[in-house]
């Protein structure tokens, strides 16, 4: 198993860090040959993917202008029609101005014409260094190409953010050096990338591990899921335990259900009422009432759902009685709000969705990445920032970002599902942001396995065990 490798393949850099690694791999090769390698990457993409045709380089003043010459000089010497129009020249002495200066093949002008006579263009007007908007002009010279490859990034998208900044077209094809940037895989970014291709231009490994990036694509390879092992028993497959509204119970008995189906050695529901329909729901399920401070005293008892379906009091009794045992909480639903903030800090994960988060910690502004994070870390708490691109962040920094789902997951109980696969990762002994992680792909997973239709909350549930499964198997293949 090369978990390792797999994990320093899922790192994913945001510009800052690609200029700091730049930085650094000067040290070990020129600029000028990076850009070279850039070029033929990209060169090589469009041959593996395109038929020869009439191609427009349109290339920005910048690096990925430079790499856009590079591309023309090498399609051109393959025989392809080549046109490149310049936005505005590189800046002499600059790296991308030699790579400028050997382009002496047709030019033509930086419009909207150019673009209609090609039949495929190659976006290289800008890349990491997108500063600001993008204009009306270069936007309609964008706008018109009918089939578009981009390098490094559709212009436009921020690498960072994923953000739309002003106008960026949809590529047909990306090909990014390195390693992929955030804004890939970031929604709403993730829609103008199409196929990614992620090429090697010679910058040395041990460079991205001296700096410490802390972003990465959440696939199995980042995590590592535990086995069904013979030595087994229940409680070394671990003890879920679901706090169970005495009024609304279909959230509880969801999570509660999940864990059961996703390997949970014991799925324990503690009723503030309605115990008799908590039971009829699973003969698999232990169910208590009673005093639930009592409950608490079984040190074994660790890990706890609070959350779905309760009320408001239900929350409070039973967080603070959590959290005064010292459990293991994963907090969700009518537990998420601004304030129940200071208990919220002795949870383990918090699962909000985009709403709940701005009810807990405010609008924020552009980044998500950094919301998330700054949010783990003022609670110290992990947070699951749930979406069509899930974020996971660890308080220490780390942050996954989760592209594994599809958009069939948005359904009435998809969520307390999730609840309950992380609390069967934490109570088979996974690290915690590490269990959450996985939880979020298992619950992707379980989604994609409902194949061509459309799951219901039941219908995931039906498929976790596989799906765990699947986790696992890909990093043993
Ligand atoms: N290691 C690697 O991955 C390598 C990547 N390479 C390529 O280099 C680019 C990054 O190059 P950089 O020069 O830093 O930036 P850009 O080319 O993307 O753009 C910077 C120039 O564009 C101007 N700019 C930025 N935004 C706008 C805008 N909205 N409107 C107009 N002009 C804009 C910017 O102007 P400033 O005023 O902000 O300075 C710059 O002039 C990376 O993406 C790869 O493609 C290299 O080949 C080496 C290896
Ligand atoms: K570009």
């Amino acid at each position: 198993m090369q978990l390792k490798n797999e994990k320093t393949n899922l790192l994913l850099i945001n510009p800052e860090e690609m200029n700091q690694v730049d930085k650094i791999a000067m040290q070990y090769l020129p600029v000028l040959t990076l850009m070279e390698n850039a070029g033929l990457a990209v060169a090589r993409a469009i041959m593996q993917f395109y038929k020869p045709c009439k191609i427009l380089v349109l290339c920005g003043p910048g690096n990925n202008g430079g790499d856009g010459y590079v591309v023309a000089h090498i399609l051109a010497n393959e025989g392809w029609p080549v046109k490149v129009a310049s936005l505005k020249p590189p800046e002499k002495g600059t790296d991308a101005y030699k790579a400028f200066v050997q382009w002496n093949g047709d030019k033509t002008d930086f419009n909207i014409q150019s673009v209609r006579d090609a039949d495929l263009v190659v976006d290289a007007v800008f890349g990491a260094g997108l500063s600001r908007d993008i204009d009306d002009h270069i936007s309609s010279v964008l706008k018109a190409a009918d089939h578009l490859v981009a390098i490094d990034m559709p212009s436009g998208v921020d690498g960072k953010t994923g953000i739309i900044r002003g106008y960026a077209p949809h590529a047909e094809l990306t090909v990014t050096f390195c390693r992929a940037k955030a804004g890939h895989y970031l929604l709403p970014g993730r829609e103008y990338i199409g196929k990614l291709v992620i090429a090697n231009i010679g910058i040395p490994e041990n460079i991205l591990s001296e700096l410490s990036i802390n972003t990465w694509l959440n696939e199995p390879g980042l995590w590592e899921l535990p086995i069904a092992d013979v030595e087994d028993y229940k409680y070394h497959r671990g003890i879920v335990n679901v706090v169970g509204g005495g009024t609304v119970t279909g959230a509880a008995r969801l999570s509660a259900l999940a864990a059961s189906s996703c390997g949970a050695g014991l799925v324990h529901i503690f009723a503030f009422g309605s115990r008799d329909l908590y039971l009829l729901t699973s003969p698999c399920f232990m169910v208590d009432e009673g005093d639930f401070t009592d409950t608490l005293q079984d040190k074994r008892r660790k890990v706890w759902v609070c959350g779905p379906g309760l009320t408001e009091d239900e929350v409070k009794i039973s967080l603070i009685n959590l959290i005064k045992t010292n459990k293991t909480i994963v907090a969700d639903a009518s537990a998420l709000t601004k304030e129940n903030f200071d208990l919220l800090k002795q949870c383990a994960v918090i699962t909000p969705h985009i709403g709940e988060f701005k009810r807990i910690f405010g609008d924020f502004k552009d980044c998500r990445i950094e919301a998330v994070k700054k949010a783990a870390s003022i609670l110290n708490t992990v947070v699951i920032l749930k979406g069509p691109d899930t974020l996971i962040a660890s308080p220490d920094g780390r942050v996954a970002v989760n592209c594994h789902a599809n958009a069939r997951l948005a359904t009435a109980g998809s969520g307390d599902v999730l609840t309950g696969v992380i609390a069967t990762l934490l109570a088979c002994g996974m690290e915690v942001w590490e269990a959450s992680c996985a939880a979020v792909w298992i619950h992707g997973e379980a989604a994609f396995l409902h194949n061509n239709s459309w799951p219901n909350a039941m219908d995931l549930i039906h498929n976790l065990g596989k799906a765990r499964d699947n986790g696992r198997y890909h990093v043993e293949k």
